[in-house]
């Protein structure tokens, strides 16, 4: 079993057990049939994932690692915000006729800001403290643009990234490890998906900088499971599991902006059947 897997298991017991239903409630998405899509959710979750250890991939069923990481350098290297730079469709309900979600994602990574040292984007700020002030405790993203959230089609879920440096004195290396700030998580379409492209952006921006890969800790406020999803997550919970995959990363990239989805690989990825058709609420 992965630690991922134990991970993810108690969460969903934790939620269909302890959780509270929004039936009734006046909830935002919708199915595609136009139903109200209700959820069981929990606030306030964590779950720490120690990347030194093992690739936090979950192995009851395969998480498309290289969709998500297309999907993670749309928003943090290309830094756009039109599906036509995506290689999957996953964000075609949320784009408008000329393919853009508006003010969102990769659109706030590239707003360039004036700081002391000159103008970046939060991005190359990241990058430029890693590199220049590695113990700082001021390294961090935040997408969650208020003057901004009108001209957004769906409001950023993964909002914020706060980096914190560590020495690992085995190695005398430094090493680096994250909080991933999500407002709002689908359990079952979206948390895998979400933890493991920002387990390889830890691991990418730490190979970038000379570090090593150390924690990545995901802070979930609304931990929900959808109604439709509720009998899927059932069955997957119960599913035999097996051990984490090995992940590779090319150990030639030096630059943040020369990785590419092929980069990155998970070896001896055995995994449970894919769920096929997984229903996504709009
Ligand atoms: N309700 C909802 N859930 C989400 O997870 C979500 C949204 N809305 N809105 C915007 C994005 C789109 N995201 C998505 C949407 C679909 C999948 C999905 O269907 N994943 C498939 C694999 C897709 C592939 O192989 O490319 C899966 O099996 O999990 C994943 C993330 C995450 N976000
Ligand atoms: O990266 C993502 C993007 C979106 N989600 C999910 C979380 C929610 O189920 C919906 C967004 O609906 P809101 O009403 O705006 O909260 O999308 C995700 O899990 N991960």
């Amino acid at each position: 079993m992965s630690l991922a897997d134990n991970i993810f298991i108690d969460m969903c017991r934790d939620i269909l057990e302890n959780g509270v239903s929004t039936e009734g409630e006046k909830v935002r998405p919708k199915w595609e049939d136009g139903s109200y899509a209700y959820t069981i959710k929990k606030f306030g979750v964590v779950n720490r994932y120690d990347l030194s250890k093992e690739f936090p991939a979950i192995t009851l069923r395969r998480t498309a690692l290289k969709s998500s990481v297309d999907e993670l350098l749309w928003i943090w290297q290309k830094k756009s915000n039109n599906i036509h730079d995506l290689s999957s469709h996953i964000w075609d309900s949320w784009a408008d006729e000329n393919g853009s979600i508006g003010k969102a994602y990769g659109y706030q990574l590239g707003v360039k800001h004036q700081y002391k040292e000159g103008e970046m984007d939060q991005v190359d700020r990241v990058i430029f403290d890693l590199k220049n002030n590695p113990y700082s405790r001021r390294i961090m993203t935040n997408i969650y643009v208020h003057q901004d959230l009108h001209e957004m089609k769906l409001y950023p879920c993964a909002y914020s990234m706060t980096f914190n440096v560590t020495p690992n004195k085995e190695t005398g290396k430094l090493k680096l490890n994250a909080i991933l700030n999500q407002r709002s998580q689908d359990i079952l379409a979206a948390n895998n998906w979400n933890v493991v492209q920002y387990a390889v952006l830890v691991h990418m921006l730490a190979q970038v900088c000379d570090m090593e890969a150390g924690e990545l800790v995901h802070v979930i406020a609304d931990a929900h499971i959808y109604d439709r999803h509720i009998p899927i997550i059932k069955e997957l919970i119960e599913r035999q599991t097996y051990p984490a995959p090995e992940f590779w990363i090319n150990p030639d990239i030096k630059n943040f902006y020369d990785f590419t989805p092929d980069d990155v690989k998970l070896e001896n990825y055995v995994t449970g059947p894919q769920v096929k058709g997984i229903p996504v609420a709009v």
